[in-house]
């Protein structure tokens, strides 16, 4: 049993294009509907990043194959986006579960002011129970400004809302010594350093498949969860049930202890507090000396304007800042929670004040 999947209470899951529909273009429901009992199944919270959109739109245009254009792509990707919906939907329902449509550009996890919003909607739905199922808005994207890829997408999704888990659902069930369709390729169950995979053919595939991105954008993906402290199990989409019930498939990147400098060195010195919460005194000992998350319990007062997202500085009993760090609630929210114990606060408020992977020490 693995158990950074059997403890995980936040999971991002990704599905690949190639998993959902059939060789000629068009949605397979019985896989959708495969996919979505196994993520009905697991109590965790669950956010799903499906590709499919452009594939799934293809039949219904008369398009033989995957377009070059992307014009094409996003006419194909506007057809194709309220199909996919329209099956999860349903699929979903049957299990007795909601789903919401979130579409994202690179701007929406990238920059702040977007990645605030993105964080508070997701977080909104996971807080209503409901299931978000996330894809790049590509009728909107243009070339430059495109992902192209939900790998990448699905990683940064799991570190905007801090999952315990990222998982990377391909036609393939694990990351091999090289192409996967020769016999000399071995499949690799751990990884744990990025610099042991060096030796590794990881190029895209020559097929013309539905897939975009190939072995590459999934080891990238998995590069960007595992160094912000989320591990990562790569493996096939039949395989969904086994793997979120922590059995040993696929391929599992170990979470590692490098610690995401950018974007904390951008947190301490690019950003300027909206607020200030202010702390007692076993709070400073947890943040400063435990490299603890801040709970709403050690929190006596707090001043400013602030949304869930924003900078705000953590003070201590002498107003001194000790720490700056991006708030997962509103600054009208706050007050109702100070001082009061996670277990009191009840469902869809047990989260951290301020995680500890959001927090800079000052
Ligand atoms: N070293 C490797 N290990 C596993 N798969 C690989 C490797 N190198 C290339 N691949 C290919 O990557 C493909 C998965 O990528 P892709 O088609 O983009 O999937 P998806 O649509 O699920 O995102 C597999 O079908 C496999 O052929
Ligand atoms: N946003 C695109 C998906 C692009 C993509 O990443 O595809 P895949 O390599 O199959 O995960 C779509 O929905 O078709």
């Amino acid at each position: 049993m693995r158990e950074q999947v059997t403890e995980a209470r936040r999971i991002v899951v990704k599905v690949g294009s190639s998993s959902l529909t059939t060789a000629d273009g068009g949605l397979d429901e019985s896989r959708v509907d495969a996919l979505v009992e196994a993520l009905a199944a697991t109590p965790a919270e669950v956010v799903l990043v499906s590709s499919g959109a452009i594939a799934a739109g293809l039949a219904p245009l008369g398009l033989p194959r995957r377009p070059r254009d992307l014009a094409t792509q996003q006419a194909a990707a506007s057809v194709g986006q309220g199909l996919l919906m329209r099956a999860y939907n349903d699929a979903f329902a049957r299990h007795g579960r909601v789903v919401g449509q979130v579409l994202l550009t690179v701007d929406d996890v990238t920059r702040r002011v977007h990645y605030r919003n993105a964080y508070r909607t997701l977080r909104r739905l996971l807080d209503l129970k409901a299931i978000p199922i996330v894809n790049e808005n590509d009728t909107v994207a243009t070339q430059e400004i495109r992902f192209g890829d939900n790998d990448r997408l699905a990683a940064l999704v799991a570190a905007l809302v801090h999952a315990d888990l990222l998982v990377l659902l391909s036609d393939v069930d694990g990351l091999y010594t090289g192409d996967p369709s020769l016999p000399t390729s071995e499949p690799i169950h751990d990884v744990r350093r990025f610099e042991d995979l060096e030796g590794i053919d990881i190029r895209r595939p020559g097929k013309a498949g539905v897939g975009t991105g190939g072995m590459v954008t999934k080891v990238e993906a998995a590069r960007i969860a595992t160094t912000s402290g989320i591990p990562v199990v790569l493996s096939n989409a039949p395989s969904a049930g086994a793997v979120l019930g922590g059995l040993e498939v696929g391929t599992l990147f170990h979470r590692q202890r490098k610690r995401p400098q950018a974007r904390l060195f951008w947190l301490a010195h690019a950003t300027s507090p909206r607020g200030r919460l202010h702390l007692d005194p076993g709070a400073v000992r947890a943040v400063v000396g435990g490299h603890a998350s801040l709970l709403a319990a050690g929190i006596t007062a707090v001043d400013g304007r602030f949304a869930a997202g924003d900078p705000v500085d953590l003070v201590d009993v002498g107003g001194v800042p000790v720490a700056r760090g991006l708030v997962n609630y509103d600054a009208e929210e706050l007050p109702a929670l100070l001082g009061r114990s996670t277990n009191e606060l009840g469902p869809g408020y047990g989260r951290e004040v301020v995680h500890r992977d959001d927090l800079v020490l000052l």
